[in-house]
């Protein structure tokens, strides 16, 4: 039996890959003269998102790729925006384009994302990439998702036999980001995988159930510890701001003090499943850049 309590270094293992992909933007420029270029769009002011726009301009930049950013203001029309993404697509020089969300609420991020051409939406948000992803053809795949799978493969290598064939999935939360495509994903590895909801019956036994538990649903410390089965894998990719005697904090939708000692291995919150989220999006920037380019896509980071 493998020993429990292991907290899993989402911030470490997105330093290694970002590390690794900026030598493979290094090779790129050398062997092809190619350097992929992301730009971030985001519309109004919400604080979390400028933070993170910020961090992808950063860091997109620090593994050697070209960085643009476009701030619209909030009321912005969706007609504006939609041909902004028009002009973005057919610009051969653009290889990613990541429209932030939320979007405000004039706008229809299904509609947005929809006008994305499927090979620069590097979020993987766009249908034909959801539908690619569902019937087992390559696709962008969603950066949370895929680095949490990331996350949990290098946790099963390092605790157990590294085989996620044949456990039990369950994923708390059904979004179009990272809940389904998570089920996705699992599946692929030949999970059992049930997706949970606000409708779910008797949540707290369902999770009990889980080898693997993803708790993606947007509230702090929703998943109680004794709803954790002894030995599970459990990935957090709850963020929740909470006041704790007058100070902000983060937080996941995991307990993660109650949850720590029966899981063999848990992410935390913060630098957890967050990190990799970048990081996974400059990969599949990176892999954008080869495709659109005809190029050989580089192979497991
Ligand atoms: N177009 C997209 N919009 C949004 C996405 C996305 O993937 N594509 N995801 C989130 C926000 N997000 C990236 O955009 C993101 C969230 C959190 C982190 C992160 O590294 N979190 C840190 C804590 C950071 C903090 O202090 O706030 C951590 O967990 O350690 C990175 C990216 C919604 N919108």
């Amino acid at each position: 039996m493998s020993a429990r309590g292991n907290i899993i270094d989402g911030f470490g293992y997105a330093k290694g890959l970002r590390e690794r992909i900026a030598g493979r933007v290094a090779t790129l420029k050398a062997e092809h003269g190619l350097t992929p270029c992301l730009v971030v769009v985001i519309v109004g002011e919400d604080p979390a998102s400028q933070i993170y726009v910020k961090n992808k301009g950063e860091t997109t930049k620090a593994v050697g790729m070209e960085s643009r950013t476009i701030v619209l203001p909030a009321d912005t029309t969706e007609a504006d925006l939609l041909k902004l993404i028009g002009e973005l697509n057919a610009d051969t020089g653009v290889n990613g384009i990541l429209v932030q969300l939320p979007l405000p609420a004039h706008m229809s991020s299904l509609k947005v994302i929809d006008a994305i051409d499927p090979l620069k939406d590097v979020d993987g948000f766009h249908v034909q990439n959801a539908g690619r992803l569902a019937v087992g053809l390559d696709a962008i795949v969603p950066c949370t998702p895929l680095g949490s799978l990331m996350l949990l493969k290098d946790a099963l290598k390092t605790h157990d036999d590294g085989n996620l064939s044949g456990l039990n999935a369950v994923i708390v939360g059904r979004s179009n980001i990272v809940g389904k495509p998570m089920a996705q994903l699992l599946l692929n590895e030949n999970c059992t995988v049930t997706i949970a909801h606000s409708r779910t019956a008797n949540l707290p036994d369902l999770c009990r159930t889980a080898d693997v538990l993803v708790a993606a649903v947007g509230r702090p410390k929703f998943i109680q510890g004794d709803w954790v089965k002894d030995g599970a894998y459990v990935i957090d990719v709850g963020i929740n701001r909470i006041e704790v005697d007058g100070k902000n904090k983060i937080v996941g939708d995991v307990d993660f003090d109650a949850a720590l000692p029966r899981a063999t291995a848990i992410t935390p919150v913060p630098k957890g499943v967050g990190p990799m989220t970048i990081a996974c999006l400059l990969n599949n920037t990176l892999q954008a850049a080869c495709v659109q380019h005809g190029l050989p896509v580089p192979g497991d980071l």
